[in-house]
């Protein structure tokens, strides 16, 4: 008989990795998830998963940071998902060498732990951040790419290390390229969180930065089953290849709110708090996906529209028991 595979997982705790977690376990993997290290002693979002889905998951303590705990977490997989990242862009402005310790140092960890174990694929995760501003919608992979913040340069540095591995040493490298991924679970400090959780304190004006960028919001799940796609697609149809995931819709911020406002049936205003802003030639004031590659090459679509996605994670949001968990800060990840 032979066993499931096992897929080794950094960042499991976090929001997008707990649903690819979960994403791997329902289709018959094995999952080794790193967890970091912190004093509250915590799994993140890995502690509050079903123990059904538990049982399948060996946690273990280590920091991309750390090459010799990637190396133990990798020993043995069949397939590495990198998700473990600094994500906050406008934290980055104040702290940009934690970003290029966990996001670029972090990621040539992986790499280099990859090429020592022979790990038979390593899925790396980008960002869509990386195109800056768009100069055409929708966007291909093939767009130029323009780091406008301290994140996003942190996110291509690991990117040109993935490609470069990729063409120096054979290393089976696939890059996803998740446009704005929204859902249960993520932190409070994100848009969609911040309005439904105005909302639910029950104001009616909303107050936030900047209204007028554009983004393809994409609900969690999808994101999770795009990564799972190229995990386990063909090599020949995915490795050594670059993909965005996204849903091709396109929304302002200020458009955003209204939507929202319809899903949980409050009719809003928003004001603009100026110390939200980010830095003018910063913001990336439009991203919308173009997908075809991802589909063509693993047949992925989205599932989910805005508004269900929507829907969804307001009913997640509101629940109290999962806006507890918040309270005690460890799960703001
Ligand atoms: C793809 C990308 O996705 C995420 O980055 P994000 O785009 O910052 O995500 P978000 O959903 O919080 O912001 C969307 C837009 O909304 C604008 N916005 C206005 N006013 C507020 C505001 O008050 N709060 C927030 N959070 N955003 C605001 C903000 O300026 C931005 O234009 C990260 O996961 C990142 O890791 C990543 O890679």
């Amino acid at each position: 008989m032979t066993s499931a595979p096992l897929a080794a997982v950094t960042g499991a705790e976090g929001f997008i990795g707990s649903h690819l977690t979960e994403a791997l376990v329902a289709s018959g993997h094995r999952v080794r998830a790193m967890a970091q290290y912190n004093s509250f002693s915590s799994y993140g979002w890995l502690e509050t998963l079903p123990s059904d889905v538990l049982d399948q998951v060996e946690i273990v303590l280590g920091d991309v940071r750390d090459p010799g705990s990637v190396r133990g977490l990798l020993d043995g997989a069949d397939c590495a998902y990198h998700l473990a990242a600094l994500i906050a862009i406008p934290y980055s402005y104040q702290a940009p060498h934690s970003y290029v310790d966990t996001n670029v140092t972090g990621t040539l960890n992986v790499l280099e732990a990859v090429r020592a174990l022979g790990t038979p694929r390593l899925v790396h995760t980008s960002t869509s951040e990386t195109y800056g501003t768009a100069r055409t919608v929708p966007i291909t992979e093939d767009h130029p790419i323009n780091t406008q913040s301290p994140y996003a340069a942190s996110k291509a540095g690991g990117d040109r290390l993935a490609d470069s591995y990729h063409a120096s040493f054979g290393t089976p490298v696939v890059t996803l390229r998740p446009f704005n991924t929204f859902g249960p679970r993520q932190s409070m400090r994100a848009v969609i969180p911040t309005v439904i959780g105005q909302v639910a304190a029950g104001q009616r004006t909303i107050t936030l930065g900047d209204l007028r960028p554009t983004r393809d919001f994409t609900f969690v799940e999808d994101t999770a089953r795009a990564f799972l796609a190229v995990g386990t697609a063909a090599a020949e149809q995915v490795v050594g290849r670059t993909f965005n995931a996204g849903t091709g819709g396109e929304i302002s911020v200020g458009d955003l709110v209204a939507l929202i406002g319809k899903v949980m049936d409050a009719p809003l205003d928003v004001q603009e708090d100026s110390a939200r802003l980010r830095p003018a030639a910063s913001e990336v004031m439009r991203l919308v996906a173009d997908a075809t590659r991802l589909t063509t090459a693993t047949g992925w679509r989205p599932a989910s529209t805005l508004e269900e996605g929507l829907a969804r994670t307001a009913r997640w949001f509101t629940d109290p028991a999962n806006l507890a968990r918040y309270k005690t800060g460890i799960y703001n990840i």
